[in-house]
């Protein structure tokens, strides 16, 4: 599991090792001249002569990132600084100067141009504007240097390493505002921050290196993403002696008439993810059965529920026995995934075994249903604010979909899963992924019911599965929804032989 820490933690947690001369700014430093020393070897076969550029900050992370242009000046390349403010860490600047580095302040306009032609020039640039203490997008001539860097021609960019975080990212939501360097590689201190996690901001940090300090950090991580062997943890393995009844079975609300696809493909992602059992109540029995001669129609015990796919606003018997299943659920402890149409008739409060797993779209809608203000693009610029504020209002397990799927529950629980191509953004996923997550929820029913966490970590290790089914279908090319569940099983004993 990737597990990563907010600013605050890892602040708090540097406090009693400085506090007893432990050197870590040093042992950053050291860290990250050596990360970039190697991708200098890498792209150019050494470090003497090569062009450094720093883009420095009026904080630690400028004191950071000048003490390793001091190392790497020491092997012989050349280091210019670019300084973006009258402050600058005193420390790491005599270090530089000591070590004949360039120290070039930048803070007007003509001297921003005139730096440009040190970042087209340069082998790397290092940005150390903002760490874990910036507010707010970067200000001022650091964000002149940046817009700099955008704009160079691709065959001049330089390679660009993040120090802590690429500059302008929230730390801990994932957020970010103005300019942010697109880097290619991200050298974070103490531990990961959620922002190397989640979206949008994990988009821009490129590869990420952990440069072990120490740290003593809080039990429970701020935003998790969950690995494969995590998943075969909680995978619901049938003992020798397994019925289907044990095993769990899945409830499926799901199609109506005019879209009758929806049922088939959620029962797709159940049957193939290994649920014991399907029961699918509405009006696509006889296109399920065609597809899944293993599913049973109609009514009977079940151990888990997934309602609202496909089901369409102008056929009330299927919004009707959403309504009976949703009941059902609450009054006798099942747990039950919630999607789509099903979310517009959810109960104002619900437990966490209630699993929302709703696009952006649906989830602004449902904050506006509660009375919140909220766009899509809003979601989508903050999907771990919107989904956290989705949980606080109505109690749920909220499943974000997306690009990167995120996933909230109660406890602080925070997932970012990263699992799947971009081609797995097709009509039908997402059904497929509720049964996936139905699956699970149902094979751990009564583990989910008693640990009220579980039902999110379940959710992450749906996408997880979901994400991972979409790779092994077609690697590298389109996918269509069927495509995943029948890559499903394959990639299910795959997780569970890691
Ligand atoms: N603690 C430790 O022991 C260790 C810490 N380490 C390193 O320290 C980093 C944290 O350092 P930090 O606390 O100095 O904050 P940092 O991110 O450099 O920025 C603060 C400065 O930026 C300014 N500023 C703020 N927002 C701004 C904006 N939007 N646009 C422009 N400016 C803005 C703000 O000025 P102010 O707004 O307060 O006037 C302030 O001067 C951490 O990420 C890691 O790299 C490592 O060495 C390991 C040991
Ligand atoms: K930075």
């Amino acid at each position: 599991m990737l597990t990563s820490w907010t600013a605050d933690d890892v602040r708090a947690a540097e406090r009693p090792l400085l506090a007893s001369g432990v050197p870590l700014m040093e042992r950053a430093a050291f860290a990250l001249a050596v990360h970039v020393g190697r991708e200098l070897r890498a792209t150019r076969g050494r470090v003497g002569g090569a062009r450094v550029t720093l883009l420095v900050g009026s904080g630690n992370n400028g004191g950071d990132t000048l003490h390793a242009g001091a190392l790497l000046a020491r092997r012989g390349a050349q280091v210019t600084a670019l300084l973006t403010s009258d402050r600058t860490h005193a420390g790491g600047l005599d270090a530089l100067r000591a070590a004949h580095g360039r120290v070039v302040p930048t803070l007007d306009d003509a001297a921003a141009d005139d730096a440009a032609q040190d970042l087209a020039r340069a082998d790397v640039v290092l940005d150390g504007l903002l760490g874990i203490g910036g507010r707010g997008g970067v200000r001022g001539p650091g964000a002149r240097l940046l817009a700099r860097l955008r704009t160079l021609d691709a065959d001049a960019r330089p390679l660009v390493v993040a120090v802590d975080v690429p500059s302008g990212v929230g730390v801990d939501d994932g957020t970010r505002t103005g300019e942010v360097p697109d880097v290619d590689l991200t050298v974070t201190f103490g531990a990961c921050k959620p922002a190397l996690l989640l979206p949008p901001a994990a988009d821009a940090a490129g590869r990420v290196e952990v440069v072990d300090l120490g740290l003593t950090l809080p039990p429970r991580p701020a935003v998790a993403r969950l690995e494969a062997t995590d998943v075969a943890a909680l995978w619901p393995l049938p003992g020798r002696d397994a019925h289907k009844y044990v095993r769990g079975v899945l409830g499926v609300v799901a199609g109506s008439a005019r879209y009758p696809g929806a049922a088939v493909l959620q029962a797709a992602g159940a049957v193939r993810a290994g649920v014991g059992m399907v029961r699918y109540l509405g009006s696509a029995g006889p296109q399920v059965l065609a597809a899944h001669p293993e599913v049973v129609v109609g009514e009977g015990r079940v151990q888990a529920w997934v309602v609202g796919s496909g089901v369409a606003p102008d056929d009330p018997e299927q919004r009707a026995r959403v309504r009976d299943a949703l009941s059902h659920a609450l009054a006798h402890d099942e747990p039950a995934v919630v999607d789509a149409g099903a979310l517009e008739i959810l109960p104002d409060r619900v437990p966490p075994h209630v699993v929302l797993t709703p696009h952006a779209g649906e989830l602004a809608a449902l904050l506006v249903a509660r009375g919140a203000h909220a766009t899509r693009a809003e979601v989508e610029a903050a999907p771990l604010v919107h989904a956290r504020r989705a949980h606080d209002l109505t109690g749920a397990t909220v499943l974000l979909k997306g690009g990167t799927t995120v996933v909230v529950g109660p406890h602080g629980a925070a997932y970012a899963q990263a699992d799947g191509p971009s081609w797995l953004a097709t009509a039908g996923a997402g059904d497929v992924l509720g049964g996936v997550l139905g699956a699970l929820l149902a094979g751990r029913s009564a583990d989910a019911m008693a640990d009220p966490t579980l039902p999110a970590a379940l959710a992450a290790a749906a996408a997880l599965v979901h994400g991972r089914a979409a790779h092994h279908a077609n690697p590298g090319g389109p996918v269509s929804a069927g495509d995943v569940a029948d890559a499903l099983p394959a990639v299910v004993a795959g997780l569970l032989r890691a």
